[in-house]
């Protein structure tokens, strides 16, 4: 590879998108100047990009934008589902245009240059996502070079070296460092901070944070709960010396048989002490994981912000947000295990609770951000399943 040299692209192109089997889609970059190698998979909501590109759970991966207008509202401080974007870069049909929003304070393509972030747009996205859906989600790389001169051996060996995400650790990398406190805001108090928890007759969650997205504490707020939050790697000591009335294990990236191999041991501990556990996504998966289940990787996974899903309480449907590119295998889960939910799209796993312990979880979000509302009630369930300490 090493005498390989940069080839100029077709004229007007700036961008090109080369993945691991050797196809190639020449574009129009926006956005930051480079490379971003990762699996490249389809989104389908119509709207909320800022809080998709900040959602941690897409730390890994290149989203294609089935929709064909992206970057219209611009971009403002509020839709951020983490302080930075963690999806590696977007895949869009159309140019980004001048946004047309009362929020905007940015354009999408300069907030995407800000914060490192590479976009590629005139690409048509519709055969890309068919092809996703054909032949499962590829790994890839994303070029954006002004000069329009790209080494396209080079690329087609970036996206070869890739290893994938299946085996892949990455909550550890997108975890807060410290533990906090969450009310609206973020503060700071690092560890310690247990002696200074007021007693004002709220309960209290203590969430393990595998890459959470922010509307999750919100809404565990808005649910009537205090919310302290800890890193992925936190012990089961560290969390009990916070004294939670109950467990929230977050969303997040990577396979959660990775993440499992740290995690899983404390959330087993943790499930012996009887206090209540609520699991979203990536805490989904790991709590399955926790209770002798399998997870594995989907061919396509489910991206997108109107996911049917069938409660099987009562039979009601409820539209959800979802993002995974793993699940639970329903036939694995042990008999102390109820499946509550089940994906109408391929009847896949999206929700399950314990019969011997209070503890339940979703694959999907319940949270939405973006999406509809549909489930917001798993957080009032949650909360108001919880002893007041004293
Ligand atoms: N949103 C999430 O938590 C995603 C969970 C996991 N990384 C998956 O892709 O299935």
């Amino acid at each position: 590879m090493a005498d390989a040299k940069p080839i100029a692209a077709p004229e007007g192109a700036t961008g090109v998108l080369v993945l691991a089997n050797g196809e190639i889609a020449w574009g129009r970059g926006f956005g930051a100047e480079g490379e971003a190698v990762g699996e490249v998979c389809f989104h389908t909501a119509m709207t909320g990009y800022q809080e998709i590109m900040t959602d941690p759970s897409f730390a890994g991966q290149i989203i294609t934008f089935t929709f064909p207008h992206i970057g219209n509202v611009g971009a403002n401080a509020d839709d951020i589902e983490a302080e930075e974007p963690h999806a590696l870069g977007m895949i869009v049909r159309e140019d980004v245009t001048t946004p047309s929003n009362f929020r905007s304070v940015e354009r999408l393509d300069d907030w995407m240059k800000r914060h490192d972030r590479i976009g590629l747009s005139g690409i048509d996205t519709r055969a890309l996502t068919r092809r996703i859906r054909s032949g499962g989600a590829p790994n890839g790389v994303i070029s954006h070079r002004a000069d329009g001169m790209f080494d396209i051996p080079l690329l087609l060996q970036m996206a070869r070296a890739w290893p994938g995400l299946e085996g892949m650790d990455l909550a550890i990398s997108v975890t807060t460092d410290t533990h906090y406190g969450w009310e609206g805001g973020v503060w700071r108090l690092g560890f310690g901070y247990e002696d200074d928890l007021e007693e004002d007759g709220r309960p209290h969650v203590v969430a393990i944070d595998y890459g959470a997205k922010h509307n999750i504490y919100r809404n565990l707020v808005k649910a009537g709960a205090k919310v302290s939050v800890l890193p992925a790697t936190a012990s089961f000591d560290q969390v009990m010396a916070l004294k939670p009335d109950g467990i929230f294990l977050s969303n997040g990236p990577g396979d959660p048989a990775a993440t499992g191999e740290y995690a899983v041991p404390v959330i087993r501990a943790l499930l012996e002490t009887r206090i209540p556990l609520f699991g979203i996504c990536l805490g989904h998966q790991l709590l399955g994981l926790a209770v002798g289940a399998e997870t594995t990787k989907m061919f396509q996974g489910h991206r997108g912000a109107n996911h049917p899903v069938k409660r099987l309480s009562d039979g009601a449907v409820e539209i959800t947000s979802m993002n995974h590119g793993f699940a639970v295998v329903s036939s694995t889960l042990p008999e102390t295990a109820r499946e509550t939910h089940v994906s109408l799209f391929d009847g896949s796993n999206a929700g399950f609770e314990l019969t011997d312990r209070p503890a339940f979880s979703v694959q999907y979000h319940p949270e939405a951000s973006p999406g509809p509302q549909d489930s917001f009630y798993l957080f009032e369930k949650f909360v108001g399943s919880l002893g007041v300490a004293a």
